[in-house]
């Protein structure tokens, strides 16, 4: 990565490039790495807009792959410079078993560090998870913590244990020799709940709420606070640590970053109200409008329903013990070890994050806008 600034010589792959995140930092890379010559997006499934990406100056290389198949794997990274891990199974509704959640996050994430290790690639960003510290299963808040907050990380769920685990191989897998014998160069950026165009449960909360006409119903304390990011942030900052990596390395690697940026800190439903609400969606009650144990028993009948349904059909609500408790539990940081490590500022203020999120949710199918 030697080349001078302005030639573009450089070659990244982006597991995972089709999906909401990954599709924020294919187009962030486009339009803000001028060292980049090739980009290969890697991912399961293949999305229709990656064809527009392919007219500009960029060689965009659209790869149909699984991060569970080492050769494929191993085929996409051979020749690139950066590998941005963004691929994984995101699920905490009980879609798919604990087996495949760790088969894709764990040893889908064995599989790329192995090929960079094989290939020669010396460079790997990894997309983490603020659940691989918290909550906790013992529902102790994160209040407004750092990456060196003490915190007793336990868990049991399926996804943020196999994010946890990934997180530890790609960290300890900092400074190991690849092919030419250089050291790989690893990090972790762990976001907390991503939020803006293209968020899945966003999208599920706005339908919720226009099914009920227009009302959703207010199921966490308001003094509950969860920490969010915008996801343009998010994409930045791996833009970001990509770049500074090299240069970097004995500084960045084998390091862990928060993603923050100035979005305010609310519980996760009057957070969701600051773009649902300019949609015509009201929040009804100032305190939950059930107890919190009739809401646990609702929880774990929605989880005993998926259970006896399993055979015959997927039963996936949002409520289930696991969100309920991760909805219940403040987990808010306060950090600036982006800026001081790779100079990280965000890109857009929270009312651009707010108001290209309200025009997204506006734009949605089935809208009244
Ligand atoms: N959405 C959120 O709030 C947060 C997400 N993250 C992490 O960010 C990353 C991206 O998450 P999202 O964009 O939200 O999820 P997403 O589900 O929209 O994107 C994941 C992408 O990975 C691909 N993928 C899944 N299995 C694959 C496989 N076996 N081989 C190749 N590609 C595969 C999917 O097709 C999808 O395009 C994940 O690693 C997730 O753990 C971290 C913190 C918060
Ligand atoms: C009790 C319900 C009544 O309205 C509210 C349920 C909300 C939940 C679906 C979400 C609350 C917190 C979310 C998670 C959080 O943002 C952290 C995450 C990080 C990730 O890496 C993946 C997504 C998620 C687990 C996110 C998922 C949805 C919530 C549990």
């Amino acid at each position: 990565m030697a080349e001078s600034a302005q030639v573009p010589t450089l070659v990244y792959l982006v597991t995972g490039g089709c999906g909401f995140l990954g599709e924020h930092i294919v187009r962030m890379l486009l339009e803000r790495e001028p060292r980049l010559r090739e980009l290969r997006v890697f991912d399961l499934h293949l999305s229709s807009w990656l064809e527009e990406l392919k007219t500009g100056p960029v060689q965009v290389t659209a790869i149909q792959g699984d991060v569970t198949q080492a050769h494929e794997v191993a085929a996409a990274v051979a020749g690139s410079h950066v590998v941005i891990h963004t691929a994984g199974l995101v699920d905490v509704f009980g879609k798919a078993s604990p087996k495949t959640i760790h088969k894709v996050n764990v040893q889908g994430t064995q599989n790329v560090i192995e090929a960079c290790i094989r290939t020669g690639t010396q460079f790997l960003v990894y997309t983490s998870s603020m659940e691989v510290v918290g909550p906790n299963i013992k529902g102790h808040p994160f209040y407004r913590g750092n990456e060196d907050t003490p915190y007793e990380a336990v868990h049991r769920h399926p996804y943020p244990c196999s994010k946890a685990l990934a997180e530890q191989l790609v960290l300890e897998a900092n400074g190991r020799k690849v092919n030419g014998g250089l050291p790989l160069v690893t990090c972790a950026l762990r976001p907390t709940g991503i939020y803006g165009e293209g968020h899945q449960v966003m999208r599920d909360f706005y339908n919720q709420g226009l099914r009920f006409g227009g009302r959703l119903f207010r199921a966490v304390p308001a003094s509950v606070e969860h920490g969010r990011v915008y996801v343009g942030n998010v994409a930045w900052m791996h833009v970001l640590v990509a770049r500074e990596l090299e240069q970097r390395a004995a500084l960045m690697g084998g390091q862990v970053y928060f993603c923050y940026d100035k979005s305010p800190y609310k519980s996760y439903e009057d957070f969701n109200m600051e773009f649902l609400g300019p949609c015509g969606l009201r929040l009804i009650g100032t305190h939950p409008l059930l107890p919190y144990w009739l809401l646990l028993l609702l929880a774990t009948l929605n989880a005993l329903l998926q259970w006896l349904l399993r055979p015959l059909v997927l039963y996936t609500p949002l409520l289930n013990p696991y969100t309920l408790a991760v909805a219940n539990t403040t987990f808010t940081v306060s950090t600036n070890k982006a800026q001081r490590h790779f100079g990280y500022k965000p890109l857009f203020s929270w009312e651009e994050s707010k108001a290209r999120t309200i025009h997204w949710v506006q734009a949605l199918e089935g809208s009244a806008w």
